[in-house]
């Protein structure tokens, strides 16, 4: 029976089920990959999104402060990251640009070819399909499916809509690795079951619904409202902390004294 995944979106503890690196690397590596906690991950593709646009600058080495400075994080955190990559750069000269781009490639899988299909191509499928950042970073996308038989055969993106019931065979067919939904939550858990039939193994869920998969079947799911909860949170502590910081004779410092000092 399908088992109901971990389907965090932020990246806490436990580690990350990394996909396989490729078949030339060595065990080790694995082990390496399946042992980095899920944050660490997030940042990595941070860190590769920011050291490719390096990369297209000409950029040939950098340090571990600037990378971090421009990832958004400090540089003791960068480094025990790259550790994780087994990437320790050179004393006084830095990383190798390139170098750490194939080694962070390698441990999230991106060496494998990947290929994408979106599901449901309402509103946000079709901004997902319109996307061109996919294909840039190694996602093509390479079919798309709605029901609606006034999407069927339209392209969106250049690609046209297929109808659903040819799903299965369509994603074996172009080697669909991705599978995107982004259809109601009620059909979402039909949606998978069908690109699991066709082979997907990694599947993004958009839908507000958690889905039961194979044990071979890896699930993210994204919501924007948890990540703006979140977000709120952090605010609200934020606040709750500076209400702390009030003195005992009802001062607050960097303020009141400011305001006194004028
Ligand atoms: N995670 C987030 O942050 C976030 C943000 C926006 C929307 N959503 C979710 O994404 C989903 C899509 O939202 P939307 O605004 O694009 O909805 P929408 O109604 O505009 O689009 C849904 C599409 O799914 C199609 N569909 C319905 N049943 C289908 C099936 N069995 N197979 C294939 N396609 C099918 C519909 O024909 C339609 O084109 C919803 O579940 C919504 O809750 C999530």
């Amino acid at each position: 029976m399908a088992a109901q995944r971990d389907q965090g979106h932020n990246g806490d503890q436990p580690p990350a089920a990394v996909p396989d690196v490729s078949a030339r690397d060595v065990p080790a590596a694995r082990e390496r990959a399946r042992a980095i906690p899920e944050a660490a991950v997030a940042r990595l593709a941070v860190y590769l999104r920011v050291l490719s646009g390096m990369a297209e600058d000409g950029v040939g080495t950098i340090s571990s402060e600037e990378l971090a400075a421009a990832a958004g994080v400090n540089s003791a955190k960068l480094r025990k990251d790259l550790s994780y990559v087994g990437s320790y750069g050179t004393r006084g000269v830095g990383y190798d640009v390139d170098v750490l781009i194939s080694e962070i490639e390698r441990i999230l899988g991106l060496t494998r070819k990947h290929s994408v299909a979106v599901v449901g191509i309402g509103n946000l499928g079709h901004a997902l399909a319109n996307y061109g950042g996919f294909p840039s970073r190694g996602f093509p996308v390479a079919a798309l499916f709605d029901v609606d038989s006034d999407l069927i055969g339209v392209p969106v993106g250049g690609i046209p809509v297929e109808h659903i019931d040819d799903i299965e065979a369509i994603c074996r067919d172009r080697e669909v690795t991705i599978g995107v939904i982004a259809t109601p939550p009620a059909v979402a858990q039909d949606v998978c079951d069908r690109l699991v039939s066709g082979g997907v193994q990694c599947i993004l869920n958009f839908a507000p619904v958690v889905l039961g998969v194979p044990d071979h079947v890896e699930v993210r799911k994204v919501d924007l409202a948890v990540e703006m909860q979140i977000l709120s949170f952090h605010v609200a502590r934020r606040a709750d902390e500076a209400q702390a910081e009030v003195t005992v004779d009802g001062t607050r410092p960097g303020v009141d004294e400011a305001v006194v000092g004028r």
